[in-house]
């Protein structure tokens, strides 16, 4: 964070900061996962934020689309040299999906690099699906920029069904090569970010055919332009999709081929090979290995919207304790905006959120590093539960993060309107999360798969695997007894996603023995899976929130542990009020209980709102990173807000051509 100096700190801020209780390091070391990593980020930070300092003359936001775009590409070089020569040296190849790097991206890009994908996507398949001779050819190239790659699965007519891709990739043994081709107008690749005018390479994902038989998708990598001069290869037809809500200099691309060649090699052959004479050979042990990307993607999100949604948070709350507003008790001055308890009920969720996320998205991230050892050794029976838990996840926290990011901008009034909050341009980022690499409906039901196997599973009493291991309990189908302790109230979530699990399942029963066909039954019951899927997903959030803070807390100061549990404790009573119906169906609450909850969420907000801003500081935010008038440490909003303004264009001159040409003429009757 930018410091400066106490005296140019806003008064209430200052006040607020001394009324913090707790030690804010120790909270700064358990949201980045430990002192080292907090250290590793901080030194990332220091070597890149310096170059930051000075990489925009004029507002992004003040520039036209090309020139944003140019600008964009001219910042990623920039950027990728100090990744590639400086930042690397610190991190290793870990950087990759490192807090730090991730952190001084946000420094260089309000919007989005249009070499984002590259580093998001093409080097990750590169790693997940390529052979080891693949990667030792792709890799270093990949890494030292000498060539940018793109990731073009979606097309103009299919994105979430996969199967029903239709560009093809026909291999010919004559020339060992495969004919990549877009046999329709909707089988055009499109939204690939970096695709449009910045990548020459592409990973598509294609149709396999050979010996005239179809294997399905597979992933190739594919040299799309000219290395010097950057013109697409004849055969390739490029471009950019068009303007977007947000993206808009991430350079989303279309991308079609006629009849284009590859050679063999450039198939990603980890999965699958085919051989010189077109031999296809399926080397994975598992079906749905080509869309490892995906899971890795997906895992990474979960800690994506805690951190969009934990920035969010830093500006609302910040604001909301310098903003004065109104006069509910008469002659007294008036109130921070941070002490309405309205105010305080829509933010504190927010930091309380961007917690359980984080520290969700932690321990999932072991989860999948110790799935990943596993099927380094051959084994691939933890991988449907890392895809059921890694959807709804994904599915889950980017809903919730963008909701309350926009809860945010709601909870600063007008100001929070202005681009200049940021807070309009993380919500355009952080909703289109919810869609791309999975859109939120279709991810919770390929959990909901999951779970109804696993219901079956607990009612003919098998073992069940860890994270549905509460169906074994559940399938004496009692409502479970309500209390409001944490443990009650784990239980009673659990309760209610077995319940409404239990449901589903009997529904889809009842449908078929009444003659209609499973697929039928199944899309029936659809709505009710995904409440379904959404509940598992809620009181695993709330469950491994709870653990990991109490876990990460054991050797803090009380102080931190006081109001770390307080946060949590917090995100669980809101989530019990939000759906009390639920609890009232699947447990034994009851209507004085509600009541006592009610108080008890109320209590909780008094008890956090003193440590409001000390919380947020915790995220420790540099003021280069939020890029916000509302959420800077200092906390001079209004002379921030005044001095972007002064930026518009249109306040250079005090009158605009607009008034010659049109008004006055109309004013005189003659336009
Ligand atoms: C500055 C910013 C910085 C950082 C940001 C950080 C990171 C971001 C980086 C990049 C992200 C940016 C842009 C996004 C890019 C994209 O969007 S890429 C495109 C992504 N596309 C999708 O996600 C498509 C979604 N669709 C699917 O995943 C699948 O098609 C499907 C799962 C919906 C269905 O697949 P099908 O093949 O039809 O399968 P099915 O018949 O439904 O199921 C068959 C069985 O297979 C299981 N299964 C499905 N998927 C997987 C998987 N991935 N792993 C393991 N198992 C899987 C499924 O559960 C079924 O199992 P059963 O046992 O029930 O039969
Ligand atoms: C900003 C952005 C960047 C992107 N970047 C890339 C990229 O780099 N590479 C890439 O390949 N793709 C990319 N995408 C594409 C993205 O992955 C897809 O848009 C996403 O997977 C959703 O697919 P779709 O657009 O086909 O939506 P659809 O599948 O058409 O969804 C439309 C609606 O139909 C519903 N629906 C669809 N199928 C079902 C079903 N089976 N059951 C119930 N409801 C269903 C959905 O819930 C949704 O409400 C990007 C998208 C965006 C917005």
């Amino acid at each position: 964070m930018t410091k400066g100096t106490q005296a140019d700190v806003n008064p209430d801020l200052k006040k607020e900061r001394l009324k913090c209780n707790f030690n804010i390091q120790e909270v700064t070391f358990i949201i980045d996962g430990g002192k080292d990593k907090t250290l590793q980020r901080k030194k990332i930070e220091d070597v890149a934020l310096n170059i930051a300092a000075s990489i925009d003359e004029v507002p992004e936001e003040c520039l036209n689309l090309k020139e944003r775009y140019d600008n964009a590409v001219r910042k990623s070089c920039v950027y990728s040299n100090i990744v590639k020569n400086e930042l690397l040296e610190i991190t290793g190849l870990e950087a990759l999906g490192s807090p730090g790097l991730r952190r001084t991206a946000d420094a260089f890009f309000k919007d989005v690099s249009p070499f984002m994908l590259h580093l998001g996507m093409f080097v990750p398949t590169i790693i997940g699906q390529c052979t080891p001779e693949q990667q030792a050819h792709w890799l270093p190239k990949a890494l030292e920029m000498q060539i940018i790659g793109a990731y073009a699965q979606t097309e103009l007519g299919h994105g979430t069904f996969i199967r029903g891709l239709e560009t093809t990739a026909t291999y010919d043994p004559a020339t060992e090569e495969f004919v990549l081709h877009s046999p329709t107008l909707t089988s055009t690749k499109w939204w690939a970010g970096g695709l449009g005018n910045t990548a020459n390479h592409c990973i598509v994902v294609a149709q396999l055919y050979t010996k005239g038989q179809c294997h399905g998708t597979h992933p190739f990598i594919v040299p799309i332009r000219d290395l010097d001069t950057h013109e697409p290869f004849p055969g390739v037809k490029v471009g950019d999709v068009g303007i977007r809500m947000g993206f808009n200099t991430a350079d989303n691309g279309f991308l079609r081929f006629n009849q284009y060649r590859i050679p063999r090699e450039n198939m990603m052959m980890k999965n699958a090979k085919v051989m010189k004479d077109g031999t296809y050979v399926k080397v994975a042990r598992h079906e749905k290995l080509t869309y490892g990307t995906m899971v890795f993607v997906r895992v990474t999100l979960v800690m994506e919207a805690a951190f969009n949604l934990a920035k969010a948070a830093t500006i609302a709350v910040r604001y909301s304790a310098v903003r004065r507003q109104s006069q509910p008790k008469p002659g007294e001055p008036e109130p921070q905006i941070l002490d309405y308890p309205t105010q305080q009920h829509k933010l504190f969720i927010c930091i309380a959120t961007a917690h359980a996320l984080q520290l969700t998205g932690l321990w999932l991230w072991r989860t999948f590093e110790a799935v990943l050892a596993d099927m380094r050794k051959g084994d691939t029976d933890s991988l449907p539960e890392l895809h059921a838990l890694s959807s709804c996840l994904k599915a889950v926290s980017t809903s919730d993060s963008a909701a309350l990011i926009e809860q945010c901008r709601f909870a600063c009034g007008g100001h929070g309107y202005m681009l200049s909050s940021n807070l309009p341009l993380l919500y355009s980022f952080v909703t289109a999360t919810r869609t791309y690499e999975g859109d939120y409906t279709v991810l919770l039901l390929q959990t909901a798969r999951f779970l109804v196997k696993a219901w079956e599973q607990a009612e003919s009493g098998k073992v069940l695997t860890p994270t549905v291991a509460y169906l074994a309990c559940a399938a004496a189908k009692e409502k479970v007894v309500w209390s409001d302790s944490v443990d009650g109230m784990i239980r009673s979530f659990q309760a209610v996603a077995a319940g409404k699990i239990a449901a589903c399942a009997e529904n889809i029963k009842r449908l078929t023995k009444t003659g209609t066909s499973l697929e039928d039954a199944w899309q029936l019951s659809t709505v009710r899976l995904v409440a379904a899927s959404e509940a598992h997903c809620r009181a695993m959030i709330c469950q491994a929130y709870w653990h990991e803070v109490t876990r990460l807390t054991a050797s803090c100061s009380a102080s931190v542990k006081i109001v770390m549990e307080q946060l949590a404790t917090l995100y669980l009573v809101y989530w019990a009020l939000e759906t009390t119906g639920d609890l009232l169906r699947y447990s034994t609450i009851c209507e004085s209980e509600l009541n006592k909850l009610q108080l008890k969420y109320e209590e909780l907000l008094a008890l956090i709102r003193p440590n409001a801003v000390g919380l947020v500081d915790a995220f420790d935010f540099r003021d280069e990173i939020l890029h916000s008038t509302l959420g800077a440490y200092d906390g001079r909003v209004y002379e921030r807000l005044m001095e972007e303004a002064l930026k518009s264009p249109l306040n250079e001159t005090s009158v605009q051509s607009s008034f010659h040409k049109y008004i006055r003429p109309l004013a005189k009757g003659k336009l």
